[in-house]
């Protein structure tokens, strides 16, 4: 057995991966010394396994609140616990993977994946077993060797996902990845993350603002409000996925729940006024 997936065997539960997010708050001050309150009371779970879109208009706060959970960006007010422990700041216990492909050009494919693994001192059989094991689940075994500026956008996001699983984070979060992907590189990269969480028992807060990506991906939607970002409702679409994205439209319960957040974002679209 690859040396991966034996370790596997003996991993952490996955129960402990679970995100708690309770009313947290950001407000930003800008160079003229006026508060503008970003993200307000916000509040809602990932349980372990679970994917979480959080979705709403441009301007809406997604991007601060994933900010907040990666630890980049200190809350106002409110508390953000992952697995138990209190997020103070950046940890290897969450991946990021961002729209513009974080591949370093200088490495292969194989030693891209392998980069993270490479200081938390594992062996070589455990890292190598690992970086196979996610070139296979992200399909890209007969391109390690491979440079990035040799691979299409699609291929090197799939290096980006695949470097952040193999580091065995507890929670992937993802900031619009697929957004600079074409329609249908984009729908074939959601099927891929899919398979590899669900695998995984791995979860995810993903922040798009597309529905149809929200209601293919997540297992729940966290739909924000703007001005100030506040949960405005939280929405849980069918578990059961159909084979393609493009398949949600002749699925009524999708269809249905497709109408109710698109009329959600048209209100908030009226509502629009400067932050
Ligand atoms: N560092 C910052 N300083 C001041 N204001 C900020 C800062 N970061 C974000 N904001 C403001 O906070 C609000 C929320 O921004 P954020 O980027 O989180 O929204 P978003 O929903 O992710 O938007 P988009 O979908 O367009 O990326 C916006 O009004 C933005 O101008």
């Amino acid at each position: 057995m690859n040396a991966y997936a034996a370790s596997r065997l003996h991993s952490a539960p996955v129960a402990r991966r679970e995100l708690r997010v309770e009313g947290l708050s950001k407000q930003f001050t800008s160079r003229h010394g006026s508060t503008m309150t970003a993200v307000d009371d916000v509040s809602f779970r990932v349980l372990p396994g679970e994917v979480c879109a959080l979705l709403g208009p441009s301007g809406c706060g997604k991007s601060t609140v994933l900010r907040m959970v990666a630890g980049l960006e200190q809350p106002s007010d409110g508390s953000i616990v992952l697995s138990g422990r209190e997020v103070t700041g950046p940890g290897r216990d969450r991946g990021l993977v961002f729209q513009s492909y974080t591949c370093f050009p200088w490495l292969t494919v194989r030693e891209n994946v392998a980069y993270g693994l490479k200081v938390t001192g594992s062996t070589l059989a455990l890292r190598e077993g690992t970086v196979d094991y996610f070139l296979e689940r992200v399909k890209l075994t007969p391109f390690a060797d491979r440079y990035p500026d040799e691979l299409s956008g699609g291929m090197r996001q799939r290096v980006a996902i695949a470097r952040t699983l193999a580091n065995g984070p507890d929670l992937l979060l993802m900031d619009e990845p697929f957004g600079a992907l074409d329609s249908e590189t984009r729908w074939q990269m959601q099927r891929l993350l899919l398979d590899v969480v669900r695998r995984e028992g791995m979860s995810v807060l993903i922040v798009t603002h597309d529905v149809d990506e929200a209601l293919y991906l997540a297992d729940k939607i966290v739909c924000l409000s703007r001005h100030p970002g506040r949960v405005r409702d939280i929405l849980m679409p069918p578990a059961e996925k159909p084979a393609q994205p493009d398949e949600l439209y002749s699925v009524p319960a999708f269809v249905q729940l497709r109408r109710q957040i698109l009329g959600m974002l048209r209100e908030e679209g009226r509502s629009d006024r400067p932050g």
